[in-house]
């Protein structure tokens, strides 16, 4: 389990096709944070939880594999990107975000970007299957970053970024068509477990046991 919370910006350095996925090789700044990264830990690259196979000084490697390539925008990474990077959550630390599992949803398209000045405001649009699980205040995680929904319009979602998180994460290079990877928050998803089968939402979509089932919730 992750916050949301990035520690540190890493640069991929070599990525191998294999057998059922990828194995990627990233390379991280030396933080404090990665200190002590160990084979088996859980890490989040932009916002997908992936396992730990092989430690070197200020670098980690990690299998991805196709059920991941499939549902996240890591297949898209190259030599060079640059990822969001989060260790596991320690029960002691402070919950400076959400509760974030690592477990991308979708992978969606921003869809406007606009520049306030000391702001930024980035626009997403999501799949309508999604839209339960939103509310405008809530929080969603894009590519690993716990952020705060400042407005939902249908089908479209905005957050506001303040210049800490644009100078600490991987959103400062979001264009309008970038695809990001969206974790929506585990509250709603208990929530439409719960309440689920026929509850009709206020849109007047119903959350079913076979939408529930479909995502894995
Ligand atoms: C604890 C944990 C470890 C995971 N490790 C990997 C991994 O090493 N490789 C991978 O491709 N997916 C891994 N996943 C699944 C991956 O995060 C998931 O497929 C994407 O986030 C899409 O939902 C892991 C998930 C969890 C919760
Ligand atoms: N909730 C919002 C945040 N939260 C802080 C970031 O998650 C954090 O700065 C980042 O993970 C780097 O450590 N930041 C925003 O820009 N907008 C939000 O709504």
């Amino acid at each position: 389990m992750f916050t949301g919370i990035i520690k540190d910006v890493g640069r991929v350095q070599g990525l191998s096709r294999q057998k059922g996925g990828l194995r990627l090789r990233v390379r991280h700044s030396g933080a404090e944070s990665l200190e002590g990264l160990s084979v088996d830990e859980s890490v989040s690259i932009n916002g997908a939880c992936q396992t730990v196979v092989r430690v070197e000084a200020h670098s980690f490697e990690v299998d991805t594999v196709e059920e991941t390539l499939k549902k996240t925008s890591l297949g898209d990474l190259h030599e060079g990107s640059l990822v969001n990077l989060e260790r596991a959550l320690r029960p002691i630390d402070r919950l400076g975000g959400h509760f974030v599992l690592g477990h991308v949803d979708c992978t969606a398209p921003v869809s406007s970007v606009r520049d306030l000045g000391s702001s930024r405001e980035i626009s997403v649009t999501f799949p309508e299957a999604f839209s339960p699980l939103i509310v405008s205040a809530g929080s969603i995680t894009i590519d690993g970053v716990s952020l705060t929904v400042a407005r939902l319009d249908g089908l479209r979602f905005t957050v506001a970024l303040i210049p800490y998180t644009f100078a600490h994460t991987t959103l400062n290079a979001l264009v309008a068509g970038s695809r990001v990877n969206l974790e929506f928050d585990i509250l709603g998803k208990y929530v439409a477990r719960q309440t689920g089968s026929g509850v009709s939402q206020a849109d007047g979509s119903v959350i079913s046991e076979a939408w529930l089932q479909e995502r894995g919730f």
